[in-house]
């Protein structure tokens, strides 16, 4: 039998609607379920621990040679996102020569920061390290939490001066930002198509009973979060987990400004995956309306498509 197709799923309540049908229906036999915060993920899927994984936008850049991107899938947002913070004890504009803890967690989000703080002629210490609580900051001016840290902590009380990455990038650019992917390993794709497709199918109607069943999944973070229900589904109004032509430019966009600041050696376009039989490449030009990782035509049929069917 072949070893199963290993995914990564991120840790974080942001990618809970992506993965309700997992969490529904149970891990179908042939795949591998790992979670994990975004830089892990990155990691792993860089050194072939994982197959397809949900990456930071920043890790694509990187190693956009040897991934493809799934079409259709981002976490992204078009303004405010409630969970990408630069937390502060003064305004941003008089960081210059402070110390900014920046959590070991991100990609994007550190990219991001770092472009606005270079933008602005702002020289800081960055110290990349566990960003989960307040007291992780301790002695420093201020630093970067991403994730359910972010959302749920009480980063107020002691920083007065919060800013949200994507809210400030929205006012810059006038565009959306995309700080998630998910990402195949260009090698698993030629090996194992078929695999590769089924895995995607389930990924796909796993996120389409997630879009159907919202009450519920804000109902159940709510209370696992300890979350008002106000703040909950204000944060998932927030973010968007498709690729619209909009986040893509906000994505070719945010790799162009990386380029221009030498932190990734050239802005890539974005390549998704294009068709489970033929693993051929199409640029950033995915028709929804030519779906190529097709349900009905890669999906075994069984347990799962029949529970599925009756969710959709
Ligand atoms: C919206 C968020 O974006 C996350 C931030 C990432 C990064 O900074 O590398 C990667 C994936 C996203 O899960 C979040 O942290 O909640």
């Amino acid at each position: 039998m072949n070893s199963p197709v290993r995914l990564g799923r991120i840790d974080y309540l942001n990618v809970w609607p992506v993965y309700y049908g997992f969490d529904l229906l149970g891990i179908p036999d042939g795949m591998m379920l790992h979670a994990a915060p975004p830089a892990e993920l990155n990691g792993m899927l860089e050194e072939g621990l994982l197959d397809i994984s949900a990456i930071s936008a920043f890790a694509y850049a990187k190693n956009h040679k040897d991934w493809m991107l799934v079409p259709d899938l981002g976490i992204g947002c078009d303004g405010r996102v409630m969970s990408v913070l630069l937390v502060s004890v003064c305004p941003l504009e008089s960081l210059d020569g402070a110390t900014l803890g920046l959590s070991r967690e991100s990609e994007s989000a550190a990219s991001l920061l770092r472009f606005f703080l270079r933008e602005r002629g702002l020289a800081c210490m960055l110290d990349t390290r566990r960003v989960r609580s307040p007291e992780d900051l301790e002695g420093l001016t201020g630093g970067l939490v991403i994730g359910d840290a972010a959302l749920c902590g009480q980063w107020s009380e002691r920083f007065p001066y919060i800013y949200d990455l994507a809210e400030l990038w929205k006012n810059e650019t006038g565009l959306p930002f995309v700080f998630g992917l998910w990402a195949v390993r260009r090698e698993v794709v030629l090996q194992r198509p078929e695999e590769v497709g089924q895995a995607l199918s389930f990924l796909l109607m796993s996120k389409a009973i997630g879009m159907n069943a919202m009450k519920l999944i804000c109902q159940r973070a709510a209370v696992e979060k300890y979350l008002a229900p106000e703040i909950v589904k204000d944060y998932f109004n927030c973010l968007d987990y498709g690729l619209p032509p909009s986040h893509i430019k906000g994505l070719v966009h945010y790799f162009q400004c990386m380029e221009e600041m030498g932190f990734i050696d050239e802005a890539p376009e974005p390549v998704f995956l294009n068709s489970h039989a033929s693993g051929l490449p199409v640029k950033n030009s995915f028709d929804p309306e030519r779906p190529l990782i097709t349900m009905q035509k890669s999906f075994p049929a069984g347990r799962y498509q029949e529970k599925a069917a009756a969710l959709i």
